[in-house]
């Protein structure tokens, strides 16, 4: 019987030859990740103090404040102060700040490589499993047990294969099809499990859609959410200086998984998920005319280079609806650099939209762009629990960045294919 990705992911960083769903074992992590709303908060520099432990290999251990900046108050600043200052005084190198989400910089910056096992202390770790890594989120104790032994315990999970063949349609994005497959499954369908996405339609996504794609592994549950990696990871990666240190993995033809969804991609239309859960899930159409008060494409979601280039095609020309905000903040400094480069940013600041700090910032109402009671929300990112992006009084459609350009300019769901 064949393993899965994951089961020889595991097998590789437990040391042994076979890993099959269901066993624990222990596993070697390749990099851990802390950013600075979970990460070396007082607790764990304390905890560490106490326990008078090194941490096990720094290089391995990276850094990212991105929820608290740029801080909209005091206390976030003090918070970034702190994360800051402990990793210059536990010799982090890999420290980065006011550059972005921590999951975007980390991809950026070749600290997610394929067949590697990655955990980080924020739930959409898991997006570099779009790179072919084994990669989860953590909590802040389970962290604490890494950075002094570097290894962590699994129960090998067992794997649901999800199959998109096909080529989408214009104004389908890879947000669709995983909004489409989280309604599907259920927003704790996969729960413990291995998501494993493939297929003619996922082989073809260049990287920026691939990351949305298992970015959202955790909203139907998912341990992880494994795309396998190829020529497109490699390419990806070349361009960043990375050419070795990482090995390819896939599923044996007679690995054995626990459930396989067959989807064709010709079928897909433009989806929102509605609030205020991620698996209520429905197309456009059904919601269309349903008035937004404001737009937000941004986030660790939908915020990279791909995303604004496509909104920007939506929006070339045309206006945003009087009344409404359009809200836009690249993913990363490097998307900002690129999209001003390229003048994307000028295209979606001429059609009325407003460029923001690369930040977690409004994914999660933290600062930038929180909503207001009564207001309703149409965003690119990941999560639109009750009060996720500001008042408790407001609701969040989510969807893909082309259903948010178009939304803005008509200050109503819209389906983008009419902008197409
Ligand atoms: C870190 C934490 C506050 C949270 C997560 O773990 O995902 C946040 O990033 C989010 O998106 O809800
Ligand atoms: S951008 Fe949003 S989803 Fe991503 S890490 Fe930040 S808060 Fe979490």
């Amino acid at each position: 019987m064949g393993m899965t990705i994951s089961e020889k992911i595991l097998a590789k960083a437990a040391g042994v030859e076979k890993a099959s769903a269901g066993e624990i074992l222990w596993a070697k992590v390749d990099k851990a990740m802390m950013d600075d709303i979970l990460g070396p908060r007082v607790e764990i520099a304390e905890k560490l103090k106490s326990l008078d432990k090194n941490i096990w290999n720094k290089d391995k251990v990276v850094v990212i404040s991105d929820h608290y900046t740029p801080p909209a108050n005091a206390k976030q600043a003090e918070i970034v102060k702190f994360t800051r200052e402990w990793s210059a005084a536990n010799g982090i190198d890999n420290y980065y700040e006011f550059v972005g989400p921590c999951h975007q910089i980390m991809v950026e910056n070749g600290h997610a490589l394929p067949g590697k096992v990655i955990v980080g202390t924020d739930s959409h770790t898991c997006m570099y499993g779009a790179m072919g890594a084994f990669a989860t989120g953590v909590g802040s104790t389970e962290m604490l047990g890494v950075l002094v032994t570097g290894e962590i315990w699994f129960k090998v999970p067992e794997t649901i294969k999800v199959v998109w063949d096909g080529v989408l349609p214009k104004g389908v994005m890879a947000k669709d099809v995983v909004l489409k497959t989280i309604g599907d499954i259920g927003h704790a369908g996969a729960t413990y499990k291995a998501v494993e996405h493939v297929g003619t339609t996922i082989e073809n996504m260049i990287m920026d859609e691939r990351l949305a794609i298992s970015n959202m592994a955790v909203e139907m549950g998912a341990k992880v959410g494994i795309i396998p990696s190829d020529e497109k990871t490699e390419a990806y990666l070349a361009a960043r200086g990375i050419t070795d240190g990482y090995e390819h993995y896939e599923s044996d033809a007679d690995a054995v998984y626990c459930e396989t969804r067959h989807y064709k991609a010709e079928a897909l239309e433009p989806v929102v998920a509605c609030p205020h859960e991620v698996d209520n899930v429905t197309a456009i159409k059904n919601v269309a005319g349903t008035v937004i008060h404001q737009a937000y494409i941004g986030s660790c979601t939908g915020g990279r280079y791909n995303d604004l280039l496509e909104a920007s095609k939506v929006l070339k020309g045309r206006k945003i609806a009087k009344g409404v905000r359009l809200l836009i903040s690249p993913a990363s400094k490097e998307v900002w650099d690129a999209c001003e480069k390229d003048g994307i940013l000028r295209m979606l600041s001429e059609a009325g939209g407003t460029i923001l700090a690369p930040s977690c910032g409004a994914c999660l109402g933290l600062h930038s762009g929180a909503i207001a009671p009564g207001e309703i929300c149409i965003s690119s990112t990941n999560r639109n629990f009750l009060g996720r992006m500001g008042s408790k009084d407001s609701q969040i459609y989510l969807a893909s960045p082309v259903s948010v350009a178009a939304a803005a300019i008509e200050g109503k769901i819209a389906d983008p294919r009419k902008y197409l």
